[in-house]
């Protein structure tokens, strides 16, 4: 990989599960002069505080349905619980990190996404505030992004991580996006054993889209991979959070999980 800076989205499908030795290997990139930009999810974490709620999770295509009584429990959870836990994890495993929600510094500008009828207020990503991301890592600090977006007259937005994900690689025009999860890479069946792809292309995705085999939490990521390699992102690698070392070695030889190329 040749940029100094990569994107890393982590699900909360792999958060509570990561080991100090992938904080470690953070803190290893970042002291290395690769400078690590990581945007979180939390799903399953805002499912538990809304079920102790008595509030029902509704997805529909991977989003959820969001009102506001739901964007406080998000907000909650991404920008506060999530967003600390993580930079609290990267300072005892000795990487100076500072936490953000998209509504800090105008960081993550949103807008309805087309079908906010059916959603809500659920956001798609219209701008991201680059300097002040460069901004932190000039001060030394690991930026920590909650996926909140904000628009011009204050209302914030629920954005899927991943989508906010891809927008922050974009914008900050790094090479490399590593997503990471709780799964090998994108798998698919192949006499009768599942098996990682080491590659994909667009066309493999669109047909495994259409066949049903990427399906739930993968069509967000992989969605997310295809718009941002439309613009300067040059590889997007899915990864497990839970294989050894799995950052650095995606950033050093690339040989891990499944790359999504356009062709
Ligand atoms: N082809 C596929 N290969 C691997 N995982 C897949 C595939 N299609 C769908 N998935 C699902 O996507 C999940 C990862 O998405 P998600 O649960 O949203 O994770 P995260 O919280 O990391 O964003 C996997 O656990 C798996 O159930
Ligand atoms: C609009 C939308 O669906 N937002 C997500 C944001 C968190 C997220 O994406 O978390 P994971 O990466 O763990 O799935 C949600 O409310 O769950």
């Amino acid at each position: 990989m040749s940029s100094s800076k990569f994107v890393m989205k982590c699900g909360g499908s792999t958060l509570a599960a990561l080991p100090d030795a992938f904080f470690q290997d953070l803190r290893d990139l970042q002291m290395n002069g690769t400078q690590p930009v990581i945007v979180h999810g939390g799903g399953p974490a805002i499912n538990e505080t809304l079920g102790k709620l008595g509030i029902e999770s509704r997805f529909l295509n991977g989003l959820r349905v969001t009102d506001e009584a739901t964007l406080d429990v998000v907000e909650m959870v991404l920008a506060g619980r999530i967003n600390k836990e993580i930079v609290r994890k990267l300072q005892i495993n000795g990487a100076k990190s500072i936490g953000l929600s998209g509504t800090d510094g105008r960081l993550i500008e949103a807008k309805p996404v087309a079908n906010a009828a059916e959603v809500g207020l659920v956001g798609d990503v219209t701008g991201v505030n680059a300097s002040l991301v460069e901004g932190v890592i000039a001060l030394g600090y690991l930026p920590v992004i909650a996926p909140i977006g904000i628009d011009a007259a204050g209302q914030r937005y629920n954005i899927n991580a991943d989508t906010a994900a891809g927008a922050v690689a974009s914008e900050l025009g790094v090479d490399t996006m590593i997503v990471v999860t709780d799964v090998p890479g994108i798998m698919r069946t192949v006499d009768g054993e599942k098996v990682v792809l080491p590659q994909v292309t667009f066309a493999d995705i669109e047909e495994m889209i259409a066949s049903g085999e990427i399906y739930g939490g993968m069509i967000p990521k992989v969605s997310a991979a295809m718009s941002c390699l439309h613009g300067n992102v040059k590889e997007v690698l899915i990864v497990d959070g839970s294989a050894e070392r799995v950052l650095s070695r995606a950033v050093n030889d690339g040989n891990i999980g499944t790359r999504i190329v356009r062709e």
